[in-house]
């Protein structure tokens, strides 16, 4: 038998088939278009003030390592000396962005990217100004390059008065001059031979851990004096082109960073932040830096001597990156260990965020992975290394060797150091650096023509010597 449904409320006429029909779907009645001529002149009508406008400059405030709230976003931009036509915030979504601001004048925005640098250098948030626009001109570029070159090069100044870190050091300086007082033997007075000894001993590790942070302060201030001549544009045109002007070599040797063309300022700001840290944590080589690169300067081989975890492996190949010293074509760095190579690029990425543009630190654990030396830093295995050199004879595109762990006189490390000999009479322009953490590298020296060996002296700690009582009636 054939079943009719019908819809539960409809009301059902099962004699009339024409009651029982659907209503016909809406449809919509869209007004007859006015027909248009192209003669027919229409006056243009008020400006209507709520109209979009197309913003001519558009500030994008790229994320930090934090995520910062809605409304701090939005009190640090009713802060702006200069306020956006419109903006939107986004706090916690997964882009990049955590803001963008729209402005339709370049005075405004001017004033705006200015005062997000400062106050971006000054710690209040970690987000970073990145300017959008179609319309800005050559002119307009080059105001807001003055204006944040005047920004960052106050902030410089500032540091070398009162960054929170020298203070810190400058604290230490004192308290170290008070406790040498203390300790210090006095003139004409009677100590028994033990005492005078442990007190000579103690009065020499304070000197020395004085003398390591007064270095360590005299570098940071160095470091900054050099960004400094930097942003104000007091380093010629022919000192970076390593020129002298009466055709002698006019090298600044204490430029502890070069820069090439217009500055990028999310890298100097990475490059002071990272010098500010590296104040703070205190590894002894930073103490030791213009000394290192001045040696390695002026000489093709140096050996560099220093205790386990003064910063060998993690700070010279930055501070060769920086300062371009031996760095015109790639820095290799050999570890006797993949692990190491491995380790070392992973902290040195880290450390150097931002600092460096492009692909800057790589690490090749096999020489099958090795392709071309297209990164500024590379860490390998010293055995990596060997393969690459039986293939390319004069290693090119590397401008720098550092063979570390030279104290632990791997077979590989030792044929690579023989190797390396031969051709640096061929590739005079290249560097060796030997490091070792053994004060044992007279030994190198004499085999490398008797070359400079540089010494970092590392943080000494009180040690106690306590004798425990033998067993009683042992
Ligand atoms: N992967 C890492 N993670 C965390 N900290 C690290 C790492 N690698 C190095 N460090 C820190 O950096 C400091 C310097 O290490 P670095 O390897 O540069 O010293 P080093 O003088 O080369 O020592 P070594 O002679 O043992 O190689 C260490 O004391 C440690 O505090």
């Amino acid at each position: 038998m054939k079943k009719t449904f019908y819809h539960p409320n409809a009301t059902v006429h099962h004699h009339n088939p024409t009651y029982n029909r659907q209503p016909p779907p809406f449809r919509r009645h869209f007004p007859k278009p006015v027909d248009f001529h192209p003669n027919h002149y229409r006056p243009p009508g008020p400006p209507n003030p709520t109209a979009f406008q197309a913003p001519n400059f558009v500030l994008y405030l790229r994320r930090g390592r934090r995520n910062l709230r809605r409304d701090f976003i939005s009190s640090l931009i009713s802060q702006c000396p200069s306020k956006p036509q419109s903006f939107s915030i986004f706090p916690y979504s997964s882009k990049a962005d955590s803001a963008i601001l729209n402005f339709r004048q370049w005075v405004d925005t001017l004033n705006a990217v200015a005062y997000l640098w400062e106050t971006r250098l000054d710690g209040t948030h970690d987000l970073t100004p990145e300017l959008k626009s179609n319309v800005m001109v050559p002119s307009d570029e080059d105001e807001l390059y003055s204006r944040l070159r005047a920004v960052f090069a106050r902030h410089v100044k500032g540091l070398m008065q009162e960054a929170k870190e020298l203070k810190r050091w400058e604290g230490e300086i004192e308290r170290l001059t008070k406790e040498i007082a203390r300790v210090e033997p006095v003139k004409d007075k009677h100590y028994r031979v033990g005492d005078f000894f442990q007190m000579n001993e103690n009065t020499k590790r304070l000197a020395e851990e004085k003398n390591l942070v007064e270095r360590r302060l005299r570098e940071f201030r160095c470091a900054m004096e050099c960004l400094l001549k930097v942003l104000e544009e007091k380093v010629g045109a022919a000192e970076e082109r390593n020129e002298g002007v009466n055709g002698n070599y006019d090298y600044d040797f204490d430029a502890v960073f070069r820069f090439g063309g217009r500055l990028n300022w999310k890298r100097v700001h990475s490059i002071i932040m990272r010098e500010r840290r590296r104040l703070e944590e205190g590894l002894p080589i930073y103490a030791y830096r213009r000394d290192i690169l001045h040696d390695i300067h002026h000489q093709q081989i140096t050996v560099l001597v220093g205790e386990t975890g003064s910063g060998k492996s993690t700070q010279l190949v930055q501070f060769l990156a920086d300062s371009g010293v031996g760095a015109a074509e790639s820095i290799i760095c050999t570890q006797p260990r993949k692990i190491a190579a491995r380790s070392l690029a992973q902290r040195v990425e880290e450390e150097s965020s931002g600092c460096y543009e492009g692909n800057a630190i790589n690490s090749y654990l096999t020489f099958s992975s090795l392709t071309e030396f297209d990164s500024k830093v590379t860490f390998m295995t010293d055995h990596c290394l060997l393969q690459h050199y039986m293939n390319d004879k004069n290693l090119s595109g590397v401008s720098c060797i550092i063979v570390d762990e030279a104290h632990e006189r791997s077979l590989n490390t030792d044929l690579l150091l023989a190797l390396i000999k031969n051709l640096l009479s061929r590739r005079v322009d290249m560097r060796l650096i030997i490091m070792s953490a053994t004060a044992d590298a007279k030994q190198l020296s004499e085999y490398f023509y008797g070359c400079r060996i540089v010494h970092v002296v590392g943080r000494s700690f009180p040690v106690d010597v306590r004798y425990v009582p033998s067993d009683q009636g042992s």
